[in-house]
């Protein structure tokens, strides 16, 4: 089944033009790397797909439109930025907020949820931090607070937005083996990732963007020198990988 479907998708920015005319379709079961320079919309087209930033064209269908209930089937990882980390709320309590899909909003989660979500948090390695205020988290453990809500949240569509930024080894095994597991139980995951060299190992499909959509498919096919080439420009040398997409 096809779990995502974009057609002709445009997006700006005071009439600038950011996004323009993706057209792709995503199968299930996929873990996809969305690749390009700085500026070059990943952040935005994720934004556009979830509805959180306006299209000025294009359809978006998730799994051929046959979902009824589509939030509790969609999980979203932003960008450590963009979320206000001062809100007084503990790190168990944000992972449990991701099984609200299955809760509902206006009951309390029970000790079940909340054994769910201490499962999830020891799965990234962060159950010792459970009671910790999440203002007083290091950004690595951050993301990986935001993995752990994805796990429970038991979606089928993921989007991630930048969810190696910033973190030390460690972390990016743990990380990387939630993606595997996710793909292991059958979600699509997509996830906008910056460094080109570990592309190859992490992600079966590659989307390369550069404010068009310049190439997707499987990653041995696509993921080629001459398509990084169109996709940076001169970019590439300034991203240090020049060396690794000359040895492609
Ligand atoms: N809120 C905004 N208002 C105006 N322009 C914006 C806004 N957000 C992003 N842009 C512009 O839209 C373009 C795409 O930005 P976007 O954040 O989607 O890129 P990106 O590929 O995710 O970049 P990065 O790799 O730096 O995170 C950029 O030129 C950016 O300056």
């Amino acid at each position: 089944m096809t779990a995502l479907t974009v057609k002709n998708l445009s997006s700006a920015y005071q009439k600038k033009i950011v996004l323009d005319s993706l057209t792709f379709s995503i199968e299930e079961g996929t873990l996809t790397g969305v690749v390009g320079p700085n500026g070059a919309g990943k952040s935005t087209m994720i934004k556009a797909i979830l509805g959180l930033q306006p299209k000025m064209t294009g359809s978006i269908e998730f799994f051929n439109g046959k979902l009824k209930k589509l939030t509790n089937h969609l999980g979203y990882v932003p960008q450590r930025g963009a979320v206000d980390w001062d809100f007084p709320t503990n790190v168990l309590d944000v992972v449990t907020m991701g099984l609200y899909g299955q809760i509902g909003w206006f009951q309390y989660p029970g000790k079940k949820h909340r054994q769910l979500a201490f499962e999830a948090l020891e799965k990234v390695n962060m159950a010792e931090y459970a009671n910790r205020q999440i203002s007083q988290l290091s950004g690595g453990q951050q993301q990986r607070v935001f993995l752990a809500r994805a796990l429970v949240q038991d979606a089928d569509l993921y989007f991630m937005d930048e969810p190696f930024a910033g973190v030390d080894a460690k972390t990016e095994k743990t990380i990387i083996a939630v993606l595997k597991e996710l793909k292991s139980k059958g979600k699509t995951v997509l996830v906008v990732h910056h460094d080109l060299q570990t592309v190859p190992a992490y992600f079966d499909h590659v989307l390369l963007l550069n404010k068009q959509l310049i190439a997707y498919g499987p990653t041995n096919e696509t993921f080629t020198k001459s398509f990084l080439k169109k996709t940076y420009g001169g970019e590439i040398h300034w991203m240090g990988s020049d060396q690794f997409v000359e040895s492609l």
